[in-house]
């Protein structure tokens, strides 16, 4: 292809006249030579897996914090990582058993010396009709010229954000305006369309969803915001997460008229387009609606693993079948018995945060990062204290500042005002308190949190029976008064149904939210009526927040009370939030029984004697 436009390349003998009887006389000819797809190449689920993902190296010149660790990940040994003939032994073996389509990707594989090389020799493989280039743009300008020439057709470059600085910030390090020029290299040279990948981040980059919808009107880009996914090293947060609905809902705000595209049914994007912009958008929903039912694809990591699934964990070492000397009978039985072991989809959302994989770098190694100790990894804050540079650190935290502002502080939990308290501020920028950065600003405070200090029962003293063994209240008229905080959390699982009701406030008993408010606050009040041995306490101040979370279809409940005494009101925050939380149930009842109450859990706990405990 002259352009690198289009995708596909003829094959020889092939017709390949760019009219529409050339298209279809082309369409007739594959047809008629398409061989049957390949047995070890189809799972069980009968899903053919004609695109393969080819990681040239471990290597980045970038650090994403949502990708890998500020300090790299452990790299393969060189002596084990797949030569430059190993790569095309395996691509030349995949692409006879059927894969039309292959994309190079990383870490960085714009960094590999070869790369261009690497094109070339994949450039003669017949049947390989598309070479794809995930790269993060920083050497693509320089190197795209020789890419085209060589082969490539297709690009998809990373860009989360528009702002020089941010950039700077998420990547942590330079070169936003290089990636620019990458992007605006591969339109000059007809890439079309050139796709950018953004992964978007609450309270980091969503705020930008807009602005990178408007660079559609004047080019022909397909900015496909990506949603955050999970992986070893990067502190997934749920909270973090903005899912496709939420981000099309906004779109759909400013742009009324954002049409659906049609998209080809293995692709992990769903496509839009606003009328008269030369551009389209796209979602990756990975998290909120998997596309595995379709999925057509397979990777070989860096040092030679097989991976049939992005969230999976099982792995096949090819390189070492090859290195000994396997024949492609061998080779093929192999993959064809990883193949059949695929999963029909990945784990679920939650399960996949909670799930053992690489560092998103080292997929695009693995047991032995199994064992290392999650601190060590740097922590995936919103820090713009990190930022070296003065000024992008100035421009950083005003920003930051502001959008803490805009977003965060209405929907501020006691919790993080509690952190505001603790003098750093600025480490704070999404709307709930980062588990991983609330952890870290305690650990400069003087107590460990949980590990109580000073005078209290051991742990065989019963606090609560008399010395004839009977129940008793604590006599806590000796103790000193203090002013104590707790905080308490609870949520119910709704489902869909009840869940839109109580959202669109159209419940026949009426607001759930603001009936199950009331209910929290009064039950914090009757909280020593309630639980026999619990002390009556002169509450303060109680605050019940409730928040609807779309995508479990869930209420949040968050209950904080204050008082000044010489007893906590932990029971007080838990019975608030559980009697919240029950409420929402007695509300929704009659629509569904199938809900669920859970979670009901102290946040956190100051004042007391014991010293002060923060969940972690
Ligand atoms: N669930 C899942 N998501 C994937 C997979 N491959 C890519 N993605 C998602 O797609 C995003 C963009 O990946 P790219 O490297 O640009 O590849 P792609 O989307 O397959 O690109 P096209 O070939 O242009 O469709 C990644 O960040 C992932 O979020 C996959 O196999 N499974
Ligand atoms: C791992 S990178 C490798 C290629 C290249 N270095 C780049 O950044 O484009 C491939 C793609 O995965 C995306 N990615 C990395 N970590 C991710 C995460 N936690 N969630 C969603 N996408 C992620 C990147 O944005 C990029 O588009
Ligand atoms: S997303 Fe790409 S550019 Fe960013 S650190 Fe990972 S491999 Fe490097
Ligand atoms: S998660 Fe696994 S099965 Fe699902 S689309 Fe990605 S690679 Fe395919």
């Amino acid at each position: 292809c002259s352009s690198g436009a289009p995708v596909t390349q003829p094959r020889p003998g092939e017709p390949s006249r760019p009219t529409r009887e050339g298209l279809s006389l082309r369409l007739q000819f594959l047809q008629e030579h398409a061989a049957p797809f390949s047995a070890f190449l189809t799972d069980s689920f009968g899903r053919q897996h004609s695109y393969l993902r080819i990681s040239l190296t471990e290597k980045c010149n970038l650090r994403c914090q949502y990708c890998m660790p500020e300090e790299g990940v452990p790299l393969t040994p060189k002596a084990d990582l797949l030569t430059t003939e190993e790569i095309l032994t395996l691509a030349r073996l995949f692409v006879k058993e059927g894969v039309d389509k292959i994309r190079l990707t990383g870490g960085e594989p714009l960094i590999r010396p070869d790369v261009v090389d690497i094109v070339a020799r994949l450039h003669g493989l017949e049947g390989l009709r598309t070479i794809g280039l995930t790269t993060n743009g920083i050497n693509l300008a320089r190197l795209l010229p020789r890419l085209q020439q060589a082969g490539l057709n297709a690009v998809n470059i990373s860009l989360d954000t528009l702002v020089p600085a941010k950039f700077e910030f998420i990547v942590r390090r330079k070169g936003f305006h290089k990636v620019m020029e990458g992007i605006h290299k591969a339109i000059e040279l007809g890439y079309k369309p050139v796709k950018v990948n953004c992964v978007v981040m609450r309270g980091l980059n969503e705020d930008e969803l807009l602005d990178f919808v408007a660079l559609t009107e004047g080019l022909p880009l397909d900015v496909r915001f990506i949603e955050y996914m999970p992986f070893d090293g990067n502190k997934w947060n749920f909270k973090k997460m903005v899912s496709y609905k939420e981000m099309l809902d906004t779109i759909r705000q400013r742009w009324p008229g954002l049409e659906k595209l049609p998209e080809e049914d293995s692709s992990t994007a769903k496509a839009f387009k606003i009328p008269g912009f030369q551009g389209q958008i796209s979602f990756i929903t990975s998290m909120s609606e998997h596309f595995c039912g379709t999925c057509n694809r397979l990777r070989i990591t860096a040092d030679g693993n097989l991976k049939v699934c992005l969230f999976g964990n099982s792995e096949v070492s090819l390189r070492d079948h090859l290195r000994a000397g396997a024949s492609e009978e061998e080779l093929l039985r192999i993959i064809g018995a990883a193949v059949g072991r695929k999963k029909r989809q990945h784990a679920g959302m939650f399960n996949i945060a909670q799930m053992k994989n690489r560092p998103m770098i080292l997929i695009g190694v693995l047991l032995m990062l199994q064992d290392s100790p999650p601190a060590r990894w740097s922590n995936f804050s919103w820090d713009p204290l990190r930022v070296r540079n003065p000024s992008a650190r100035q421009c950083l935290s005003d920003q930051m500042a502001s959008l803490w502002k805009r977003h965060c502080i209405p929907k501020a939990l006691p919790l993080s005002q509690q952190c505001l308290g603790s003098g750093s501020p600025q480490r704070h920028y999404s709307s709930y308190p980062d588990p991983d950065t609330h952890s870290k600003c305690l650990s400069t405070g003087s107590q460990a949190p949980d590990a109580p200090s000073g005078p209290g029962p051991t742990s065989n003293q019963l606090t609560h029976v008399d010395s004839a063994g009977r129940a008793s209240m604590v006599d806590v008229g000796g103790k000193p008064e203090t002013e104590r905080v707790a905080v308490a959390s609870a949520m119910v699982l709704l489902g869909p149904v009840a869940f839109k009701l109580v959202q669109q406030n159209q419940l026949k008993k009426g607001d759930a939210l603001v009936v199950a408010q009331l209910a929290g606050v009064q039950a914090a009040k009757l909280t020593s009526q309630l639980i026999p041995l619990c002390h009556h306490v002169a509450l303060s101040h109680v605050q019940v927040h409730l928040e609807l979370d779309s995508t479990r279809h869930a209420v949040l409940i968050q209950a904080s009370c204050r008082a000044r005494g010489p007893t906590g009101v932990e029971m007080e925050a838990l019975t608030s939030a559980a009697m919240a939380a029950l409420t929402v149930y007695d509300m929704c009842k009659a629509v569904s029984r199938d809900i669920v109450v859970t979670e009901v859990k102290l946040i956190s706990k100051t004042g007391g004697q014991r010293g002060d405990f923060h969940r972690a």
